[in-house]
């Protein structure tokens, strides 16, 4: 592959000197531009794979300079060079579409991994729905979901934070891996933390690391979750449910692009691209004092909201399509036949709210599939609670039954190391149709 080129966009010639050769020392030739308007012709005559640009430019500003790359080259990477602890401006340039930030003075170690990510996009399809193989798909044809997936995309070419919300279960979780698995940092680690299941006093410990003996348990030096992300997508699930105290050292590490373990003298660089996620409403934390202002406007550049699946009924029914296929193949019977929706079984779940969305989604077939008679799944099969509350289930005596009858079957499927469907089949097959408690 050729050498790579750079396009550097500032008025002060020393930095552009000092950029110029720490990318030089990177294999990377540069170009240079003082102003907005030599910046477009070095554009149109060099066909560069990565700008970086000053913000404040004499004849403008380097948001002028990113709408114009924006609309004439939108495939090629702007990193933002912003003046120390002016991150309102990183997260505008971020929000208008800028790849990265990279403060003043450069930190040579951070204009590295900043440099390296917006490289490895050179090549790479223009923003559309890039299909990966190792993620599962975000299926859905709502325009709802042909919007979020074509969002996905484009936000999988940037490192700005994002913030992912929605209900439970509507696939916040599977959007953060499709934004990490399509982007520059696909080959590197995807590490999910639920921020809400860590013990309180050990947060800080599990997110940055600690040295060995700064608090009684720490026997030796340990990495935290943000190292073992290095190079990836730290997604932070929950994020509502993190201490204060962590929110201070989580804003600090997002500012400046470094960590410092717990009862380490020195601060060490990490990077890692945050995504986070919480189920509540975030602006609401922070009204209550809960959650952190600062940290709320910086890991909300961009917001990615999922829709509950009552909002898109046409996707229940491809969803559930898919997910029979997904129970039908999980079964280890070659010969299991793929279950399918009886018309009114379809019909109920459309009018159905779904509280726990795809999740639920996904649970209600799975019983279906294991307590209906033959391939075909009626109506009385999905045990719908009868409210469309969740919880409601509890209190329908047949409900009830069937319930505990599944999780006999799917208790003795996993005993015998058998799929509840495959356990299903080999009952029917030998004329049982439900498994008796001992
Ligand atoms: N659009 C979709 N297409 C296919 N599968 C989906 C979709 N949305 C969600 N799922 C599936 O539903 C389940 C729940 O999704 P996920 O864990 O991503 O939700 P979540 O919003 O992160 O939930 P929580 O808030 O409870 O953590 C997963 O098995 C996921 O694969």
């Amino acid at each position: 592959m050729s050498r790579p080129l750079a396009l550097v966009v500032d008025d002060e010639a020393d930095i552009l000197d000092l950029i110029r050769i720490t990318l030089g020392r990177m294999n990377v030739s540069a170009v240079t531009a003082l102003t907005v308007a030599e910046a477009k012709l070095q554009l149109e005559r060099h066909r560069p794979d990565l700008c970086l640009t000053d913000l404040s430019l004499p004849d403008g500003t380097g948001l002028d300079l990113l709408h114009h790359i924006n609309t004439h080259h939108p495939d090629l990477p702007v990193a933002m060079i912003t003046a120390h602890g002016n991150m309102e401006s990183a997260v505008a340039a971020m929000k208008a579409g800028a790849f990265d930030f990279v403060a003043k003075p450069v930190d040579l170690s951070a204009l590295r991994n900043l440099v390296e990510s917006a490289l490895r996009l050179r090549g790479r399809a223009t923003p559309t729905e890039e299909r990966t193989d190792s993620e599962p798909p975000l299926l859905g044809d709502s325009p709802a979901m042909q919007q979020i997936r074509a969002l996905i995309a484009k936000l999988a070419r940037t490192q700005a934070p994002v913030f992912i919300t929605g209900e439970s279960g509507t696939g916040k979780e599977l959007a953060a891996r499709l934004i990490h698995a399509q982007g520059p940092r696909r080959d590197g680690p995807f590490v999910p933390v639920n921020c809400g299941a860590i013990p309180h006093d050990l947060v800080e410990s599990e997110l940055f690391g600690h040295k060995k003996g700064s608090f009684s348990g720490a026997l030796a030096d340990k990495d935290g979750l943000f190292q073992a992300a290095a190079g990836g997508t730290l997604f932070l699930d929950e994020l509502a449910d993190l201490p204060l105290p962590a929110q201070v050292k989580l804003l600090r590490a997002i500012q400046e692009k470094c960590v410092r373990p717990v009862g380490a003298a020195r601060e060490v660089p990490v990077d890692v691209r945050i995504i986070s996620a919480s189920h509540r409403d975030l602006a609401q934390e922070v009204e209550k004092g809960r959650f952190r202002q600062d940290l709320f406007y910086r890991i909300n550049v961009i917001e990615l909201r999922l829709p509950a699946l009552r909002e898109r009924p046409e996707d229940i029914r491809p969803l559930a399509v898919h997910i029979l296929r997904k129970l039908a193949r999980a079964a280890s019977e070659p010969t299991a036949v793929e279950p399918w929706l009886s018309e009114e079984a379809g019909a109920a779940l459309m009018r159905y709210a779904f509280p726990g969305n795809v999740r639920e989604l996904e649970n209600i077939l799975e019983r279906a599939v294991a307590l209906c008679e033959g391939e075909r799944i009626e109506v009385g099969d999905l045990y719908l609670p009868v409210n469309e509350r969740a919880g409601a289930l509890e209190s329908s005596g047949a409900a009830r039954v069937a319930l505990d009858q599944t999780h006999l079957n799917q208790a003795t499927a996993r005993a015998l190391g058998m799929t509840p469907l495959a356990f299903r089949y080999r009952l029917a097959r030998l004329g049982i149709d439900r498994c008796e408690a001992a």
